[in-house]
């Protein structure tokens, strides 16, 4: 007997399935050509430059939707350990913010008179739309694992042994692709996959449309970066 896409689900999670589903747009987001650069070591520095300053000012914004994230665990989740993988994600980000810093003054690049690129503050006024207490514990999770996910799947791919990242951009790649961030990463699916389960149709529906609008904000931001 054929099972169905619920019963797949059970065994495989719904975010898999999803990532399967719509793997073109999954492997744009995570196969970039500006993360493929890196990775053969042609990236165009003024580039990479521009990603730095840009993903510093989304951080920032990504800052208090993590937290919103938390503040939904609190009040909605039906398991308490949520909260603290949301809060370990906050602690990461607090040193993220001070590498940014430390990085930026490496690169000469002066975050104090950086202005965002339309493609970054629209995907902070996305990040702002996913804030609201109207917004679904179940969404939410959903969006917060599919943003840090293409950036775990981006750099680890420019880790992998036949890569050629260039030696100073390394730490860069690191930052996201290293293990523990990967076991993150899958936390975080495990909690979005559990609500899913027991989603209502509506609600796998918005879950679904907002992991779609994650990875196309994704590859514009690499674009953007690309310039
Ligand atoms: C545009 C974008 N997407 C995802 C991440 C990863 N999350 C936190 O660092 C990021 N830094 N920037």
């Amino acid at each position: 007997m054929e099972a169905g896409l619920e019963q797949l689900a059970e065994v495989e999670g719904t975010t898999a399935l999803w990532l399967k589903k719509h793997r073109l747009v999954y492997t744009a987001a995570t196969r970039h050509p500006f993360i493929l650069s890196i990775r053969d070591g042609s990236i165009d520095l003024n580039s990479f430059k521009r990603w730095l300053g840009q993903d510093y000012l989304f951080v920032r914004a990504f800052v208090p939707f993590v937290s919103s994230v938390l503040l939904k665990a609190y009040h909605e989740s039906d398991n308490n350990s949520d909260m603290e993988v949301f809060l370990s994600g906050l602690a990461a980000l607090n040193d993220e913010i001070k590498w940014f810093k430390k990085e930026a003054s490496k690169w000469g690049v002066v975050l104090s008179s950086i202005a965002p690129q339309k493609v970054n503050e629209d995907y902070c006024r996305f990040l702002e739309s996913l804030m609201g207490p109207n917004v679904e514990y179940t969404v939410a999770i959903t969006a917060l694992w599919a943003i840090e996910l293409v950036y775990q799947q981006s750099f680890a791919h420019c880790l992998e042994e036949a890569s050629r990242t260039p030696p100073e951009l390394a730490k860069t790649c690191q930052r996201w692709g290293n293990e523990g961030f990967g076991q993150y990463c899958r936390s975080l699916q495990k909690i979005a996959d559990r609500r899913l389960l027991r989603a209502t149709s509506e609600e796998l529906k918005k879950a679904e449309a907002t992991l779609l609008r994650v990875l196309e904000h994704e590859v514009e931001f690499w674009n953007m970066s690309q310039g």
